[in-house]
Order: structure tokens, then C-alpha cells, then sequence
């Protein structure tokens, strides 16, 4: 039998170490409540972690099996558990962040120590951090060289998905771990510490048969925000839904907060519930049938006349635009994997380093949604209502914190740890250092968005702002997009609750091109 240690792949199909696993024998399930994770989780990623567990114990109950949860080091439990259940190998998936590697090197070798054999894939990504490089053999830095070799190479099939025979069955689980519950009472007897955690917390090393704790339990609350559906069968039915028809038009709607133009998969990958490679497979398939669904024959992003009715691209180039997104996803996984310290560290460093501004007051007003700028509130409040935020919107708080509030990344990208559901380290760090013009391939300091302007051409109507921002329901569409010119008589007479703006653009976009370039060590005179 084999031990599989799930981590952040909560799901039985396209997981490529589970069903190497399974391939050799029969396989029991874990997952491991680890305090060093928790220290850096949050309210809403603690409940959409729960679910998505919730998901994968039905799956394996569905199949006549279970899942073991424990709380603890995973490198104390996972040996003993092995032990316990005369397990042959211990088997995870990789994950690329720098305390996922500490992490998973310290269980390595507590396995090691114990004698027991344990095997790690690559899973999470298409293709492995270390595999594409440039001709010199460094890691990219620019997207676009790297997507061009992500694009050209061979992608694996998804791997196959367990079924009963592979599983131990249930009610052997739970005479196991009955068996380890009752030797362990003894252990406690003998001397009495033995429920205790490294960290002398007060966890139970022992496993449950399925049984999950409440978010209390972990010391975290439930989170105001509405987190979605979890599992597999929720990450299949919206991929089917958006390939079905959003995707042939993904380019021409994916920036419009208002339009559904993207997949809301983020927060399913994010947890593992669907694979990479199924996704792929998914809109290889699309990409297939756009072809084929096209007036003249195949077209792509080389371009039809768009007089057949179909629009410039053509199907298929919408669908590779799509895969362009797996790809950026794959790119910053490699970044963070080469950097880990970009994490906290800027991965541009700056001359004179950044002279942040960093008012608190400020800071608030954007963590509350209350700036005076219509796009930006929508945006944070999207955040604190659904735990996500709309792609383009995102962009946009980002380089509105940065350069016009003058504000390190850093605020941000905590921020944005705490509250989003999808909270993914290397995509949240890279989107952070984008927008900060810290990052790999970062916008260019100069360059700095205009928020009105944003708003008025991705959301020319206000429907996303109005959503999100009730006290600007009913106010004409220009007058939210001439907020910033408004005077006090006429913002007090269109929307008397709505902030008026907490700072002036044109000013700041000066003050935010003198920080950088002092940060270059320029003149900001010249
Ligand atoms: C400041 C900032 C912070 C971000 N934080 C995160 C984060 O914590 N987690 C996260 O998954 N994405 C993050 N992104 C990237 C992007 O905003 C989200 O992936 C996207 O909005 C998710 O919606 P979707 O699934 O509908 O995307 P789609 O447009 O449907 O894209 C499909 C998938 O591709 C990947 N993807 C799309 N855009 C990007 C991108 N720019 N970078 C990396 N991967 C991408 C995601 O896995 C996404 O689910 C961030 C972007 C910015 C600018």
C-alpha cells in the first residue's frame, strides 16, 4: 500500500503522483493540517480550503474509500502514519515555493531517517520550472520569449483517474487507524505527551477517517465574502461552460469586469481540483472544433478579414490567447521557483531603492473601497464581497496603490493574501512586482494607469462599478466618469454618500515619476 500526502492537488483525475501511486498498489489518502502553512493562511483560504477537502472525501467516500486528515509537522506524522499503516512509500506532488521546498526537504528526510521510501512529481504545471530556459540556460525574465518555447513543446495527456479498486477500503481504514488510535491512548499512558505538536500545540497526530475541522478549530473565523463552489465536478462544469462559448471571444472580452469574458477557474487551480493538463486537453479540444466551426476553414491569429461575419482572430487564436494565460501562470511559477525571495523581496532592485510613500490613511481608504475612484472601490469591494477580483480590475488597484497612492507592493500583495480565494504566491507576487514595475517583465516605471480612463473604456456603462459600488446606482455612466471633475456641489447633488477622490491623479502620476526616478538615481527635474 501506498500513502498519498495531498497538499494542493484536491482531486482524484489528472494527478499525476496519485496515480503513480496507484499504478504500483493500492492507495490511502492523507492530508496534514500543518501550522507552519497556517501561520500564513487566512479567513476565506482556510473555509475554500475546507471545501475543497469536503470535495475530495466525497470523492474517495464515492469510490468506497476515504480520506485521512491529521493535524501536525508532516514531518513527524507522515512517518509515523506510514509506519503505522505498513505503508511502502510516501508519495506528493511538488510545489515551487521557497517554504514548500524547506518544507517538503525536512519530510524527505524524516522519511529517510526512518527508512521508508518516498517519491515526489511534477505536477502543478505543464511544464517544470527548470525545463524551459534560454538558449544560454538561464530562467526567463520576459514572458514573451518564454511563452514562444512553452507554445512548441510536447504536452502529457492527463494522467488517469483512480476508481474503487485502486483505494483502500473504507472500513480497513478505519480498523487502521481504530488499531493506531488505541496504541497511541497506550503511548499516552506511557508518557503522557504524545498528542502534543512540535510546536507543543494541541493537535491529533492520530489520524480522523474524513472527519474535518471547523475553521475555529484552526484558529481562523468564518470570512464574510461568498467563496463559490468547490471540488472537480464544480471546476468541470464552469472550464465546460467557458469553452463552450466564452472562450471564442476571450480577447475581445476578457477586459471587461462587466462582461463574463473570463473562466473563474483560478480559484479550482489554485487548490488543485481540476489538472492543468485536463485544461489544456480541454481547450486543445476547442481550439479543434473553433477550427472547424469557421465559415472559411481554419483561421488563427494570423488573421481573417473578419468579413465572413467570424471577428479578426478567429476562434482559435481566442483560444491561444487563453492558453497564453496557463502559460503567464507557468512563467511566474518558474520566476518564484528561481526567486524564492521575491516574495518579499523586490526582483528589480532599484539603484536608491523605492521611497515609498506609504500613508496609512490612504491605504485604508483603498483596503475599504473608499478612494473616490469609481473602478478602483468597485474593485476592492468586488475583493472583500467574493474573495476575486476581475483580471483587468486587479491591474488597475494595483498601479493605483503604486503609483498613485504612492504605496509599497507589499501592502498590496498582503492585502490580497488575506482576501482572495485564489491567492496563488507566484501569480499574486508576479501581478503584484507587474504593476510595481519591480517585477520580471514589469510595466515600465513611466508608464502608470489612468484610473478614469480605465474605467471609461472597460467599463463604459458603470455596470461592474454600480455592482459593486451602490451608492453610484442610478448616476449617469459620465458624471461617474468625470468623478475626479466634479466639483464638491455636483458630486454632493449626483451621489451624497460616495467618497470625493482621496488624491489627484495628475499630481500624483508627477509624484510617482520623481519617486522612481530618484529610486534610478536620476534627477527628477531632468
Ligand atoms: C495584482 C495581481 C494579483 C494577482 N493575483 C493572483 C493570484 O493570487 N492568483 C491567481 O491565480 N492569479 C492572480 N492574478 C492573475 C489574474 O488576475 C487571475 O489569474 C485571473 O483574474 C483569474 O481569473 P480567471 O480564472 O477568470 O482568469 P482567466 O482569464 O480565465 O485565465 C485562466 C487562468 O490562467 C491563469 N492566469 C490568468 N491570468 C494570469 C496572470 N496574469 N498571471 C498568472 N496566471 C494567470 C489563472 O490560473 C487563470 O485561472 C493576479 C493579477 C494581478 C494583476
Amino acid at each position: 500500500m501506498e500513502l498519498f500526502w495531498h497538499r494542493r492537488d484536491l482531486r482524484l483525475a489528472d494527478n499525476v503522483g496519485l496515480a503513480a501511486a496507484a499504478d504500483r498498489d493500492t492507495v490511502v489518502p492523507i492530508f496534514v493540517f500543518d501550522d507552519d502553512v497556517l501561520a500564513h493562511a487566512s479567513d476565506v483560504r482556510v473555509r475554500r480550503l475546507l471545501d475543497g477537502l469536503a470535495a475530495l472525501r466525497d470523492e474517495y467516500r464515492d469510490r468506497g474509500s476515504d480520506l485521512l486528515v491529521t493535524h501536525g509537522d508532516p514531518a513527524t506524522v507522515l512517518p509515523r502514519v506510514a509506519e503505522a499503516l505498513d505503508a511502502d512509500r510516501v508519495v506528493w506532488n511538488r510545489d515551487y515555493s521557497g517554504l514548500a521546498r524547506e518544507r517538503d526537504a525536512g519530510v524527505r528526510q524524516a522519511l529517510h531517517d526512518a527508512g521508508i521510501r518516498r517519491e515526489a512529481h511534477h505536477d502543478s504545471v505543464l511544464h517544470t520550472p527548470d525545463s524551459i530556459r534560454t538558449n544560454a540556460g538561464d530562467p526567463y525574465s520576459v514572458y514573451t520569449y518564454y511563452w514562444r518555447k512553452w507554445t512548441d513543446r510536447e504536452v502529457d495527456p492527463p494522467a488517469r483517474t483512480l476508481d474503487a479498486s485502486d483505494l483502500v477500503d473504507r472500513g480497513e481504514l478505519v480498523d487502521t487507524v481504530d488499531a493506531l488510535h488505541a496504541a497511541h491512548d497506550d503511548g499516552l499512558r506511557a508518557d503522557g505527551d504524545e498528542r502534543r505538536t512540535t510546536d507543543g500545540g494541541t493537535a491529533t497526530v492520530t489520524p480522523t477517517v474524513g472527519d474535518l475541522p471547523t475553521p475555529a478549530a484552526l484558529g481562523f473565523a468564518e470570512p464574510d465574502a461568498e467563496i463559490g463552489p468547490a471540488g472537480t465536478d464544480a471546476a468541470r462544469e464552469r472550464l465546460d461552460t467557458f469553452l463552450a462559448h466564452g472562450v471564442f471571444t476571450y480577447d475581445d472580452d476578457r477586459d471587461y469586469p462587466a462582461r463574463e469574458g473570463t473562466s473563474r477557474i483560478s480559484t479550482f487551480m489554485k487548490y488543485g481540483e481540476i489538472g492543468v493538463r485536463e485544461v489544456y486537453a480541454a481547450t486543445e479540444r476547442a481550439m479543434a472544433e473553433g477550427r472547424s466551426d469557421e465559415p472559411d476553414g481554419p483561421s488563427g491569429s494570423d488573421g481573417t478579414d473578419g468579413s465572413d461575419g467570424t471577428d479578426e482572430m478567429g476562434a482559435a487564436g481566442h483560444v491561444e490567447e487563453f492558453q497564453g494565460q496557463l502559460a503567464w501562470r507557468e512563467f511566474y511559477t518558474q520566476v518564484l521557483y528561481h526567486n524564492p525571495e521575491v516574495v518579499t523581496e523586490n526582483y528589480k532592485e532599484y539603484e536608491e531603492g523605492i521611497d515609498w510613500r506609504d500613508d496609512p490613511e490612504e491605504i485604508a481608504a483603498w483596503k475599504r473601497g473608499e478612494t473616490g475612484y469609481p473602478i478602483v472601490d468597485a474593485g476592492m469591494r468586488q475583493l472583500r464581497e467574493e474573495a476575486f477580483m476581475h483580471n483587468r480590475v486587479r491591474m488597475i488597484v494595483a498601479s493605483f496603490l503604486t503609483k498613485d497612492l504612492l504605496a509599497d507592493w507589499r501592502h498590496g500583495y498582503d492585502h490580497f493574501r488575506e482576501h482572495l480565494a485564489d491567492h496563488d504566491t507566484a501569480n499574486d507576487n508576479g501581478g503584484w512586482q507587474w504593476a510595481a514595475s519591480t517585477g520580471t517583465d514589469a510595466q515600465p516605471y513611466f508608464r502608470i494607469f489612468n484610473p478614469m480612463t480605465q474605467g471609461e473604456r472597460y467599463d463604459p456603462d458603470a455596470d461592474y462599478i454600480t455592482e459593486y459600488v451602490p451608492e453610484l446606482r442610478g448616476v449617469d455612466p459620465e458624471v461617474i466618469h468625470g468623478w475626479h471633475e466634479c466639483s464638491p456641489t455636483q458630486r454632493a447633488n449626483a451621489a451624497p454618500e460616495y467618497p470625493a477622490p482621496v488624491v489627484d491623479h495628475s499630481e500624483r502620476r508627477e509624484e510617482a515619476l520623481a519617486m522612481y526616478k530618484r529610486a534610478r538615481g536620476e534627477d527628477p527635474e531632468e
